[in-house]
């Protein structure tokens, strides 16, 4: 046994005395350089190396970076194939550009990381050369700078919000996820087409150290990148490698397909490029002479060039509304089948949602300013320029404060308005909302009668016997209409389950947009009925909840981009190409105004003769009598039943809100509530009477008993004396007003303030007999039913209009449960022989606005 150990140490010794002669003989061997057969050749060499260097390697691409010109342009054709390294030098007077071949072709390695000066110079350097002269925004890069924490690349952080290269990763976890996005760029998945389109681009991952302690497996993925990058277009440039051999594990042997620079001391050598060699013997390797590699570029080159590209990648990569729109003619689709448009891109390409037989209807999620509006503006464009009026309709409904349909609607500023809108709600009421599903409801009713005459069961089989068009309803913000728990919200549920679910089979379509869509109380028990409907779901920021739960892919979306899903929302294996879900980007419609009313005129002009300005349904606005079509066709003596005018219903047309006057007992117009806006709807009233009947042929008796009212019930009666017979009543002179056997209108402001037994009962009954109707305003609900007879006032007054009025208040005194808020520039009208409730915008005088 002590022979045998012996005889290993024997053997070691010799081992280790033969290894270090080899090591002293390869030195001496790099040092010995033969003398040169012939000085003038090699300086022709080196010279004829400089030239083609020049036309290889022209401007930022091999130029001596410390005295570039800042001036120089960027940008190139394509992307460039080869890039300078540093100076050879053969001779002491003797100088060529190292030129070496990176994009297109493989990768690049340095034996020592960038903890070596030299070498983080140089990968400055040529990550300044290669992102100068590539086509700005083709070249994206990603680094990994452990040892520098990052600093390596402190010069390039402009291009961080690019978004052309983050900041580098400085861990191991870091890595990995520079990695997977790596291998997710060259997974197969990728498609041949997209990468040589217009929009192509390379992936240049840049490792100035790797992190300590980077384990085998993690190495063996950046050999198999490196192996099958370059098809996909993926380089890499790696700072110490082959790495430390401390195991089995990491001991790595060259990257395949690149050229190795080899760190001595002042120079570097070059290895021969992937395929390719520099000299032309066979037993030459690499670059046969010393190359001083590139030194750090001055600072303000850095400067110049990330602003730049940042710049330009900005602009590039912004979408504007042009994207989305189609090119050519208007109007040149055909509705029949479905309509179709762009609603934003995915890459390079362009993505297209339809409204049809599979996908009906669409739900669109966001938080608040997440770009739903804009979503929409650009999908409503779409659609507008794609397909005539008469081959689409669109009815445009928004729940919340703001003017996100405003656009589409006539205003002083621009005259113009969108053919294809029918209605458009801005700040819309519940109760305009159920109008327009009302008014949908009956379409599909219309047209279900049309199927049966025409014998056909499908819409695309009516269009081949008529024009027809599609019916396309937005509804932004739906859950304000279905909140709540009165008759109107379960209506307004039932004409959306009954829309949803019948809706495509007669070419009517919705477009439910939320900031909580799924959050919606009253729809609880009709999730599935209703929402199961809805195949196309769009997740914008914060909009998550319209995809499954299990579907997370619309977690992190930047504004401007939205995840599009055409399977109610399912998700799928994670990192699994999904064909029914993209990640969009979209423009934003607003950021270019001129565009957008260019679009909109143009669509205008274009427009049938028979085309009107949609109605148009403005929360906010006041309401005028002046303006009102039913006054103005009384003015112009159209003959009618004499009506007090006193504002408009909230309903499609808005159709005027009247209360006719006839000679049935009780035929008198109550206004309660102590707002002075009472004073308003009662000249309303009593001045769209007097427009009823010819001039000189009916009395007016007025006459107000407040302080609200005086100034009112004054321009009032002078107003009537124009047309009419008209007198201002004193308080006092208000009994005697009951007496009269004559037509006649009593019109009293604050009839709250009436003496008691002033008003007596068998007038109420008697006097629209005798033609003579009292129209009042009380400023209180108690005053008023102790006069007109406690719980029977109902039966004394017909007509009655509540203003601040609590509803449980009204439903007490109607003796019907009401879904009833007071609430500013609506009221209730109340016709009880008609035995109809509604709620309206009541009229106000103009000076009010004033
Ligand atoms: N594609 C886009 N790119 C960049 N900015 C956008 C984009 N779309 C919208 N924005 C901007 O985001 C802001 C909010 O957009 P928008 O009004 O469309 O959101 P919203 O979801 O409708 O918000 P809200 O519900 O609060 O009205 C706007 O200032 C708009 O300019």
């Amino acid at each position: 046994m002590p022979d045998a150990k012996a005889r290993m140490s024997h053997a070691a010794a010799l081992h280790r005395q033969a290894a270090a002669t080899v090591a002293a003989a390869a030195g001496s061997l790099e040092r010995f350089q033969p003398p040169p057969p012939d000085l003038r050749e090699q300086h022709e060499l080196a010279e004829r190396l400089r030239a083609a260097a020049a036309a290889l390697v022209p401007g930022w691409l091999g130029a001596p970076l410390d005295a570039q010109s800042e001036d120089t342009p960027l940008g190139g054709p394509r992307l460039p194939q080869f890039v300078r390294v540093g100076m050879a030098q053969p001779l002491d007077d003797a100088r060529f550009p190292a030129v070496v071949p990176l994009l297109g072709t493989g990768h690049l390695t340095v034996d020592a990381d960038a903890r070596d000066p030299r070498v983080a110079g140089l990968l400055r350097a040529l990550l300044l050369r290669l992102l100068a002269s590539s086509p700005a925004g083709s070249l994206l890069v990603r680094a990994v700078d452990a040892a520098g924490a990052g600093l390596v690349f402190g010069p390039f952080a402009a291009l961080a919000d690019a978004g052309l290269m983050p900041p580098p990763v400085t861990d191991r976890s870091g890595l990995r996820a520079v990695l997977a996005e790596a291998e997710q760029w060259v997974r197969p998945a990728r498609p041949a087409t997209a990468r040589h389109s217009r929009r192509d681009r390379t992936l240049l991952l840049a490792i100035a150290s790797l992190p300590e302690l980077t384990e085998g497996a993690d190495l063996a993925r950046i050999a198999a990148l490196a192996q099958h990058g370059p098809e996909a277009g993926l380089h890499l440039i790696v700072a110490g490698w082959p790495p430390p051999p401390l195991t089995e594990d990491t001991t790595q042997p060259p990257l395949p397909r690149t050229t190795m620079i080899t760190l001595r001391n002042p120079y570097a050598i070059i290895g021969d490029p992937p395929a390719a060699r520099y000299g032309n013997s066979v037993e030459s390797k690499g670059l046969n002479a010393p190359v001083f590699l590139d030194e750090d570029p001055p600072a303000h080159l850095f400067e110049r060039v990330c602003q730049e590209l940042a710049d330009k990648s900005a602009t590039q990569s912004r979408l504007t509304l042009a994207d989305v729109l189609p090119e050519g003619e208007l109007w040149s689709e055909d509705s029949a089948e479905g309509v179709a448009t762009t609603v934003g891109h995915d890459g390079d390409t362009a993505v297209t949602l339809q409204f049809n037989d599979l996908t009906p209807h669409w739900m669109i999620g966001g938080r608040s300013g997440a770009g739903k509006t804009a979503f929409l503006i650009n999908v409503l464009y779409g659609l507008g320029c794609r397909y005539a009026p008469g081959e689409l309709t669109l009815y445009l409904l928004d729940f919340k404060e703001g003017v996100s349909f405003a656009e589409f609607v006539p205003s002083a500023r621009d005259k113009t308005w969108l053919p294809h809108a029918r209605a458009v709600g801005v700040e819309s009421d519940r109760e305009y909302g159920v109008a327009v599903l009302r008014e949908l409801d009956a379409e599909m009713t219309r047209r279900s009668v049309a199927y049966k005459r025409a014998g056909v069961t499908r819409f695309s089989d009516l269009r081949q016997q008529r024009a027809m068009p599609r019916i396309i309803c937005v509804i932004d913000e739906f859950q304000v209409l279905v909140t709540g728990s009165g008759a109107l919200t379960t209506e307004a549920v039932s004409l959306l389950e009954s829309l949803a679910r019948k809706g495509r089979s007669y070419g009517i379509h919705l477009v439910l947009a939320s900031q909580t869509a799924l959050g919606v109380e009253a729809l609880y028990d009709k999730r599935d009925s209703i929402f199961g409907q809805f195949p196309v779901r769009v997740a914008l920021p914060g909009g998550g909840d319209v995809l499954e739960p299990t579907n997370d892919a619309a977690a992190g979306l930047p504004l401007g981009s939205a995840v599009v899903n055409t399977a109610g929302g399912l998700g799928g294996p994670r990192g699994a190409t999904r064909g029914h879900e993209r990640t969009i980007r979209f423009p934003d419609p607003h950021s270019d105004r001129a565009t957008l009313d260019g679009v909109r005129r143009r669509l205008w002009e274009a427009r049938p003769e028979t085309s009107k300005a949609p109605s148009v349904f403005e929360g906010y606005a006041h309401q005028y009598l002046e303006e009102d079509p039913t006054y103005r066709a009384a003015l112009a003596m159209t003959p009618a039943r004499p009506s007090a005018l006193v504002g408009r219903v909230i309903d499609v047309p808005l159709s005027t809100a009247a209360f006719p006057l006839d000679a049935s007992p009780g035929r008198h117009l109550a206004i309660l509530g102590p707002s002075t806006y009472g004073a308003d709807v009662l000249d309303a009233a009593a001045r769209s009477l007097a427009a009823h009947h010819p001039a000189g042929t009916v009395r007016f008796m007025v006459s107000s008993l407040v302080a609200d009212g005086d100034a009112t019930a004054r321009a009032l009666t002078e107003h009537l004396a124009e047309t009419q017979i008209a007198e201002h009543l004193h308080a006092a002179q208000l009994s005697g007003a009951f007496e009269v056997t004559e037509p006649a209108y009593i019109v009293v402001f604050g009839m709250d303030a009436v003496g008691r037994g002033v008003l007596p009962r068998d007038f109420l009954r008697e006097g629209p007999g005798r033609g003579v109707h009292l129209l009042s305003w009380w400023r209180g609900l108690r005053r008023f039913t102790e006069e007109v007879g406690g719980s029977a006032a109902r039966e004394e007054v017909a007509g009655m209009i509540f203003l601040n009025v609590p509803g449980s208040e009204v439903s007490l005194l109607l003796g019907q449960q009401l879904d009833w808020q007071p609430r500013p520039n609506r009221a209730l009208l109340h016709d009880r022989h008609a035995d109809r409730t509604t709620v309206i915008v009541p009229f106000v005088r103009p000076e009010r606005d004033e």
